[in-house]
């Protein structure tokens, strides 16, 4: 069981969430509804850990604290959260993005179990096994996204808006696969804009608007409220697949006025090609970063010099981790194996530096191209030990 107490997120002097509560309990699917910009990300991000925000309140899985645990800590009490653009690695195959979930302590046991148990849910997963994700539908790489967090042998599954950039049909398949998914035990909680479709499989809603719960009910009695229907469901007859873009707060009355025309809300989804993190296009990624930081690229305390430098140096280790992950990635792939599929039990890991040791960056491959350098400001946030709060680093 999932429970959320008076969860409060400042943006700095923004208030993202005003201290909202609610359950999931095992086997039950909850829907958050709401507005663009009401807090729905922020509340998902809070509860796994990985918000920027300052977070105040409680929330507990199964009666355990999880408010201010690292992400890797809050997975390992259960909760797992399949981001908003799904986050998975194009590059990898549908079966490396899977065992990549089993990494926690929680799932390391009985993971070819699990496995099974996943592709009993869905059989495409194991059919496609060795294809590589970018290659696949935009609902097939969801299907891959929430398996590989089902891999994590959660207690509750989040979901941030899982239907955006779907087709209706799509979008339609893979609200019946968290059908299924319920049917495993897990509580599941969707933050949606797709009211018709979430609230039609879902057992609770509710409604949240500027960081608040505004109400809270069944899906079905959500679903038939003509004030609901109108704010979220495009009108009383509730046909349209998203709601009205961003109304600021939907009203809950009796009598509202004409919604505007419903827009499908289009926001690209988009996993995450390696090519992108690990090759070239990595200084890309730190120019455009640069470009859109406050003030522009031009650092505020180093030389655009020791900029450089500094850039260059960090770039070049992250290019080189990400490639040596994509290299045993490809070796792992082209070695023959003995049957169809090959062994689901991770690998020993190597042994742990011993304590103090510096932990030395993989080595990249002799091929690999140089990295450019690039004027870059770079933002690093770390978590002030023992508190949700973060401390800014600029380097
Ligand atoms: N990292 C951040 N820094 C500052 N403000 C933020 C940050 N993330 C979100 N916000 C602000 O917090 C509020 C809630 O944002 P959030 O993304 O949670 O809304 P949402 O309901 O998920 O919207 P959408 O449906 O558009 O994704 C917004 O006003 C947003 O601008």
């Amino acid at each position: 069981m999932l429970e959320v107490q008076e969860l409060a997120v400042r943006y700095g002097k923004h208030i993202a969430l005003a201290g909202p509560s609610l359950k999931v309990s095992p086997g039950e699917i909850v829907v958050i509804l709401g507005a663009n910009g009401a807090g729905k990300s922020t509340l998902l991000k809070a509860i796994a850990g990985v918000c920027e925000g300052q977070a105040t309140g409680a929330v507990s899985v199964s009666g355990e604290p999880v408010l201010g645990l690292p992400p890797h800590k809050v997975v390992e009490r259960g909760i797992a959260l399949v981001p908003e653009g799904r986050g998975i690695f194009g590059e990898l195959t549908v079966r490396e993005n899977l065992m990549l979930g089993a990494n926690p302590q929680r799932a390391r046991e009985e993971v070819e179990a699990r496995f099974e148990q996943l592709t009993r849910l869905f059989p495409k997963l194991n059919d496609r096994a060795r294809q590589v994700v970018r290659t696949m539908s935009g609902g097939e790489q969801q299907m891959v996204a929430i398996g590989r967090a089902m891999m994590s042998n959660p207690e509750i599954l989040m979901l941030d808006e899982p239907s955006l950039g779907l087709s209706p049909l799509l979008a339609k398949e893979l609200f019946q696969t968290l059908k299924k998914v319920r049917e495993t035990g897990l509580g599941i909680l969707v933050v949606e804009q797709n009211a018709k479709l979430s609230l039609g499989i879902a057992d609770r809603g509710y409604l949240l608007e500027n960081g608040r719960i505004l109400r809270e009910d069944r899906a079905s009695v959500l679903l038939h409220d003509p004030a609901v229907q109108a704010a979220y469901l495009g009108g009383a007859s509730g046909h349209a697949t998203g709601p009205a873009k961003a109304p600021a707060a939907p009203v809950l009355q009796t009598s509202v006025p004409a919604p505007p025309t419903p827009q499908v809300r289009v926001k690209p989804i988009r996993s995450v090609p390696s090519s992108e993190i690990s090759g070239l296009d990595i200084d890309a990624i730190v120019a455009g970063a640069a470009r859109k930081a406050p003030g522009g690229a031009a650092p505020r305390s180093l030389s655009p010099g020791a900029m450089q430098a500094a850039v260059s140096q960090r770039s070049d280790a992250l290019k080189a981790s990400l490639e040596a992950i994509e290299a045993a990635a490809r070796q792992a792939r082209a070695r023959p194996v003995a049957s169809s599929l090959p062994p689901l039990r991770p690998t020993a890991r190597p042994a742990a530096p011993a304590a103090g040791a510096p932990i030395a960056a993989p080595t990249a491959p002799a091929d690999a191209p140089p990295i450019p350098a690039s004027a870059a400001r770079v933002e690093v946030y770390r978590r002030r030990p023992g508190t949700a709060q973060f401390s800014k680093t600029e380097v």
